[in-house]
């Protein structure tokens, strides 16, 4: 999934409401007819924004919410504010970003592992390493608070000896640091490796030690605005910011709706369709915009289609803060290949297509925990079929992107197949057209980009682009 560009990135999450499960314990009404009796107490949570994190971890791990998810409905974090709210969803994600190396120095500490039920006790040890091997809480705080929340929560109340003693051994014993490849599940490396090499999977792993950096992609003149957000501009013509803003929507000129926030990599597919003024131009899964909102620029006539309608209304918000235009449709993309005329409908489309998203794994690191390859075979299966109606609905002579931000050659290979089983032609991507990034042009003339480019600058998502052309017809 692409950042959406009119969101905060996600060290400060936007509140919201709803969901379960409880939250703190204890009582928190008063009882009403009981005489003079004072209220019972509220039990004094030693710790909230901690407290949150933990909640985070233990539904993402153990329920399979996403990060995202799980900071929607999560009450103990959703009331939150400020630092707090900032310092938990920190927490959270880098337990995420190191959570296989982290379960490895549980491992070697506990002598058996802790019983199914045991949610909140196993997340409070999860979220308390990671304060002690990734140095981000002083040794005694990151011990002394879990140790209090293992007293807070009554569930884990019985644990709480053993939480005091294993942070301990973490913070006082010498621990051998696991290797970075430990970050991501053996089962994604393994692939990793299968497909681009040992070192390169040891590249992606290590990508999730660092912060991804804040990208901005502008309607016009990054030079001037670079020069006003203290940005770099990047070879390929996106802004990279050198602080990472707590909310985006604080920085200068953002209310000028003049920029939004797409990573360097995701800014890549629509500017290698190369639309011009006028050309009728479809963006087949288009929220929550980013691509939509490059492709309006250049002064095309373009339709933003996308299957869900919650998510197209924020393409809808995008545009209107960048006071751009597209016309915007709310159905199943598949539908198109019944519907186009024989001709085809469109001179361009862009299929950024949805996609198992582990290209986005130092966003979204908790994917990589629960998500399976069964996911991979399902979205190839889908692109498949927007595929098909891709190639129905382009024009002869027309250009075709297609785009997923996903590490699998299962989703990518099928799909350039497709297209040339259906006589499309590709049209290779040139050198110039990727500034920096000329190796990772594939020899059919795709580009595949992997996180650990540009690891110096800061990294980029995982990217797969292929570009191919409608031959004209024969009469
Ligand atoms: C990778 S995201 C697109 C990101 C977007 N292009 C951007 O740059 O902001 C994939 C999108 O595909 C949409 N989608 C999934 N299945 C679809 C279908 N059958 N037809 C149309 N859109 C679909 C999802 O709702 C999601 O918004």
């Amino acid at each position: 999934m692409s950042h959406d560009p009119s969101r905060p990135p996600r060290s400060r999450p936007r509140p919201s409401h709803g969901g379960r499960p409880k939250g703190p314990p204890g009582r928190t009404g008063s009882p009403k007819g009981v005489g003079k009796a004072r209220p019972p107490r509220t039990p004094f949570n030693p710790d909230p924004a901690r407290y949150a994190a933990v909640r985070l971890i233990a539904h993402i791990l153990d329920e399979r919410w996403t990060l995202e998810e799980a900071m929607r409905k999560e009450q103990a974090f959703v009331g939150l504010d400020g630092r707090d709210r900032g310092f938990a969803a920190h927490l959270a994600l880098a337990t995420l970003r190191a959570l296989g190396m982290i379960d490895a120095v549980l491992a070697s500490k506990l002598e058996r592992p802790l019983p199914d039920s045991a949610h909140f006790a196993r997340a409070l040890l999860r979220v308390g390493a990671a304060q002690l091997i990734e140095g981000l809480a002083p040794p005694h705080a990151a011990v002394g608070r879990s140790v209090d929340l293992a007293k807070f929560d009554p569930a884990s109340r019985g644990f709480a000896g053993l939480v005091n003693a294993i942070l301990r051994r973490i913070a006082t014993e010498p621990i051998e640091r696991p290797a970075d490849r430990l970050r991501v599940p053996v089962l994604w490396w393994n692939r990793w490796r299968a497909a681009y090499g040992e070192d390169a999977a040891d590249g992606i792993a290590a990508s999730l030690a660092r912060q991804p950096a804040l990208d901005l992609s502008v309607k016009a003149d990054a030079e001037h605005l670079a020069a006003s957000l203290d940005a770099e501009v990047l070879p390929t013509g996106s802004l990279r910011l050198k602080e990472t803003p707590g909310d985006v929507t604080s920085l200068p000129h953002w209310a000028d709706g003049v920029f939004w926030v797409q990573d360097a990599a995701a800014a890549l597919p629509a500017r290698l369709l190369g639309v011009r003024p006028g050309q009728r131009v479809l963006d087949m899964c288009a929220a929550p915009g980013g691509k939509t909102m490059q492709l309006a620029a250049t002064g095309a006539d373009v339709t933003a289609m996308d299957v869900d309608a919650a998510r197209i209304r924020r393409v809808a918000d995008n545009l209107a803060r960048t006071s751009l235009t597209a016309r915007l449709h709310v159905a199943d993309a598949r539908t198109l290949a019944e519907t186009s005329d024989r001709q085809g409908d469109y001179d361009a489309i862009l299929l950024d297509a949805p996609c198992s998203a582990t290209g986005t794994l130092r966003r979204n690191p908790e994917s990589l925990w629960i998500k399976t390859p069964a996911d991979v075979a399902r979205f190839a299966s889908l692109q498949r079929d927007l595929m098909t109606a891709a190639i129905a609905a382009l024009k002869p002579g027309g250009r075709l992107v297609y785009a997923v931000c996903s590490l699998e050659p299962e989703e990518a290979d099928p799909a350039v197949a497709q297209g040339l089983a259906a006589g499309l032609r590709l049209v290779p991507i040139e050198p110039h057209e990727v500034p920096s990034l000329e190796h990772a042009i594939t020899a059919q003339g795709c580009v595949r980009l992997l996180p650990a480019y540009w690891a110096d600058r800061g990294g980029m998502d995982g990217f797969f682009i292929a570009r191919f052309e409608k031959p004209m017809l024969v009469s």
